[in-house]
């Protein structure tokens, strides 16, 4: 493999792996993500890579190249090289591995991964430290990629990560971003002491001018298409509960891979206090998971459970010392974000098919029921009991 390397520089040096590159009047353009990157942003970013002032190494070379194959060519189709043919054969099963991503993902994906190069050898080469790719344009949600894992970290830590409305939008986006970005796997996590307190509840005390009704009816929207995002999620998904997690945080857990806690959370889905109803699928993952009489408890009684009742009920996968939780969880993360990522995908897909319109159906359902719920004396009272006297979980 160190033949394989050492030709693959001097390709790099030579330009000759990339094929022939068009290049238009150079202009330098600062990444557009979530938003799709046209010819011109792409072409540019072939000419960035030229100014590159560092190598990038082998494989964001061979990232590269199946980028622009397959945001040029569309998917690969031509024979596999032979065994021998080592360099080509690399490059080959770099693009093969895209599958049937589209021509314009690939393009928006080459431009990104430029802009990242671009500055973090700008930044390298002022001395400073190389950090994560952090993507803009989110406001209460943090969103980076570093060692093949995509991190959503919910980010109103002195509200305790409650939901707003422009949290579960901001959310929706940053999924879409992840299902289609070069990550293995997303995680969600959430910043401070908490993980999320679940939804905002001044989300139900700011009424618009059209009144409660619509209020509701587009809550339930914004609620199906939130937990809707999480049934189609393509890829491997990943709670980090690095805290308390109460409500509507709870229930998508069971919509998640793998859920890893540290011995500090709690679950708490505490509806009928509130008036209200489960949702995120949970009146069909949580008896599906912890059987039914479990369920009803955590569901209709609103039991409080330990992170260690939920990992012997099915809810969470494994539990660490709150000391040395972000540790193992990263390290044990990065190890699975190296395996082959079209395997992983096609298991999560082979997995998630069985239900997925069933799982829809289910959502469709608690919404439209929790719309009704939301007008209801019992929920508005629990909401302003929380907001006038405080009163706590
Ligand atoms: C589009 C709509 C979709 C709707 C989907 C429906 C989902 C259902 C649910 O999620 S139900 C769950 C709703 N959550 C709650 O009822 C939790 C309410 N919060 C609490 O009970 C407590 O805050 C606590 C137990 C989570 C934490 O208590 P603690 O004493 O540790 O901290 P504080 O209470 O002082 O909290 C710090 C500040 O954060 C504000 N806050 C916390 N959670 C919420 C919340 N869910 N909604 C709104 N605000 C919240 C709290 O008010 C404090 O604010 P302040 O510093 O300004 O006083």
């Amino acid at each position: 493999m160190a033949g394989v390397t050492g030709r693959l520089i001097r390709c790099w040096c030579r330009r000759a792996v990339w094929g022939s590159l068009k290049v238009p009047a150079l202009h330098l353009h600062v990444s557009k993500t979530a938003m799709e990157a046209s010819q011109e942003d792409f072409e540019n970013a072939m000419n960035q890579v030229k100014l590159l002032k560092e190598d990038p190494g082998n494989e964001v070379k061979l990232k590269l190249y199946a980028l622009y194959k397959q945001a040029t060519e569309g998917s690969c189709n031509t024979p596999r090289p032979g065994v021998f043919d080592l360099i080509n054969k690399a490059k080959w099963e770099a693009w093969n591995a895209l599958g049937n991503l589209p021509k314009e993902t690939a393009r928006q994906n080459y431009v990104d991964l430029v802009s990242g190069l671009s500055s973090s050898s700008d930044s390298s080469s002022q001395g400073k430290p190389e950090a994560d790719q952090k993507q803009a344009g989110y406001k209460t949600v943090v969103m980076t990629s570093e060692d093949s894992i995509t991190k959503i970290m919910l980010n109103r830590p002195a509200k305790k990560n409650a939901l707003t409305e422009q949290m579960y939008q901001e959310i929706i986006l940053a999924l879409e971003a992840a299902s289609k970005d070069d990550s293995a796997i997303t995680v969600l996590t959430g910043n401070g002491d908490y993980y999320s307190s679940g939804n905002d509840l001044t989300n139900f005390t700011n009424i618009p001018p059209d009144g409660v009704e619509a209020k509701a009816k587009n809550s339930a929207i914004l609620l199906r298409d939130f937990v809707g995002s999480f049934i189609d999620f393509p890829k491997p998904l990943v709670a980090v509960v690095n805290g308390p997690a109460v409500g509507i945080s709870v229930t998508i857990l069971g919509l998640f891979d793998l859920v890893y806690a540290t011995d500090r959370a709690t679950f708490h889905t505490p509806f009928s206090h509130l008036g209200q109803t489960p949702e995120g699928c949970s009146s069909y993952t949580f008896p599906k998971i912890m059987g039914p009489a479990k369920a009803a408890e955590m569901l209709i009684f609103g039991k409080k459970l330990t992170a260690g009742e939920a990992c012997a009920q099915g809810l969470v996968t494994e539990v660490f010392p709150d000391s040395t939780f972000q540790k193992e969880v990263w390290t044990r993360l990065k190890a699975y974000s190296k395996l082959p990522q079209n395997a992983l995908r096609i298991s999560k897909q082979i997995i998630r098919s069985q239900e997925k319109e069933k799982l829809h159906a289910i959502n469709a359902k608690e919404s439209s029921i929790l719309q009704e719920r939301w007008l209801s004396s019992e929920c508005m009272n629990a909401i302003m009991n929380f907001f006038s006297q405080k009163a706590k979980l």
